[in-house]
């Protein structure tokens, strides 16, 4: 990918000068709409997604699918209200180029569907995409019955030799460093001649709501899964072969992507309104309700929307965000503005996230005069005043948002390439002012 130099250009992040009070309407939700695009491309009839995510990762997906003969028109819905993607899925076919990006929702769900194409799909994306985890990927399809040529790696750059069909069956994958892992097999296991049963072996697993989330929408649309939590064998899923429906589905705003907005009231004691939070939902950010009441804010779901207030205390946290591993950065950050140190735990697997974010994490929170050392599994926080500064970000787009949260308090952050807070949240800079503009106007 071409960098421009204005993109890795410093942002000064706004400092606020009093408590925010804004409405701020998130964009959807990158986990449910890449989902939603593999899920509406293996079905057997057209679907829709309304209000999609339009970011980076997203467009990546659609373009993806696009490569192996997918029709995706992007357009308004059919009410004539909002934006509408309809898909139409077609015979997948090869030969095919996937830029994943740094995507991991492409990297992982993609392959299997690579697999059921007629034809070569090569899979290639930024640099960074050839260190993160895909063995579980790799060697499973193979178990499966899929030929994929890598470079001995168990990474990208890979070649999918799609035969048009997989025999599927029974699979076992360690996904401790990848909840992916077991998503990317479950979603396109309808389709494979035998279904699948994936088996985690590893020791522990991350992301849990993730993996619910893939249920859930795979139920959503016809597939019989069978589940741990559905009585199943721990750490065992089943997936039976069949056709999926086409839908018409609304995505969700990305509650995880709703995080920076939150903090905000929480740190400057103000109030923030997110519209359309669901009242029931698999996605993590859900979680912020409860960790950042802990933190000092309240929250209550009223019809219009999650209604956050900050106090104006903040404080440390002891937490175990195994199931939530991408709130860290933003959690992090807040914690370094409290009043008593914190200690997050369970996210030993973020060191394989869009950068190594433990190490990133500490690095530039002490560069600004924190104090945060990494443990075997997290970090531990203990708040120190801090002083501007450029906050480096690993073209990681939580780091860009955990440092924004920080300039609220702090003079002088500026934050190298905010412009790659587009791999899931269009316009971060534009919604970042609009909702401190909201208080002055
Ligand atoms: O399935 C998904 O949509 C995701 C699963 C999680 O991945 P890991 O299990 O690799 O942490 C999460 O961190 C990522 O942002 C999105
Ligand atoms: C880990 C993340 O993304 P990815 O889907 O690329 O794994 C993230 O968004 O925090």
């Amino acid at each position: 990918m071409t960098v421009n130099p204005a993109d890795t250009a410093l942002w000064p992040a706004p400092h606020a000068s009093g408590a925010v009070d804004a409405t701020v309407h998130v964009p959807g939700s990158k986990s449910v709409t890449n989902r939603a695009l593999v899920l509406a491309a293996l079905a057997s009839e057209p679907g829709w997604l309304r209000r999609p995510l339009r970011s980076r990762d997203t467009l990546l997906m659609a373009g993806a699918l696009r490569a192996m003969g997918v029709g995706i028109e992007e357009g308004v819905g059919p009410d004539g209200t909002g934006e509408a993607w309809r898909v139409i899925p077609a015979g997948l076919r090869g030969p095919a180029t996937v830029d994943v990006g740094n995507a991991g929702t492409v990297m992982r769900f993609l392959p299997p569907v690579a697999a059921l194409a007629d034809g070569p799909v090569r899979f290639d994306g930024d640099p960074r995409s050839y260190e993160r985890p895909l063995h579980g990927v790799i060697d499973a399809l193979r178990a499966l019955g899929a030929r994929i040529d890598d470079d001995g790696r168990g990474a990208l750059p890979m070649t999918v030799h799609g035969s048009g069909a997989l025999d599927g069956g029974p699979v076992a994958v360690d996904a401790s460093s990848s909840s992916q892992f077991v998503s990317a097999l479950l979603l396109s296991g309808p389709r494979f001649n035998q279904g699948v049963e994936v088996r985690h072996t590893g020791a522990t697993l991350p992301s849990m709501p993730h993996i619910r989330m893939t249920v859930d929408m795979l139920r959503a649309v016809g597939a019989q899964v069978d589940t741990p939590e559905s009585g199943g064998e721990p750490n065992v899923w089943r997936v039976t072969p069949g056709a999926l429906l086409g839908r018409d589905l609304t995505i969700e705003p990305d509650l995880s992507n709703a995080q920076p907005f939150l903090a905000a009231a929480l740190v400057t004691g103000g109030r923030v309104v997110i519209p359309d939070w669901p009242a029931r939902t698999t996605q993590p950010g859900d979680r912020l309700r409860e960790i950042f009441t802990e933190m000092g804010g309240s929250c209550r779901l009223t019809e219009h929307g999650l209604v956050f207030t900050g106090t104006g205390a903040i404080h440390g946290i002891d937490v175990d965000l195994s199931e939530v591993g991408e709130l860290t950065p933003g959690i992090a950050a807040v914690a370094a503005l409290a009043d008593s140190p914190s200690t997050l735990r369970g996210v030993a697997h973020l060191r394989l996230h869009e950068t190594d974010r433990l190490a990133a994490l500490t690095k530039e929170i002490n560069e600004l005069g924190g104090d945060v050392t990494e443990t075997a599994d997290g970090l531990h926080i203990r708040p120190r005043p801090l002083h501007g500064g450029v906050f480096h970000t690993y073209e990681d787009h939580r780091m860009a948002t955990a440092g924004a949260i920080i300039g609220l308090a702090v003079e002088g952050i500026r934050i190298e390439n905010v412009a790659t807070t587009a791999k899931t949240l269009p316009d971060f800079p534009g919604l970042w002012t609009g909702m401190l503009g909201s208080d002055r106007a």
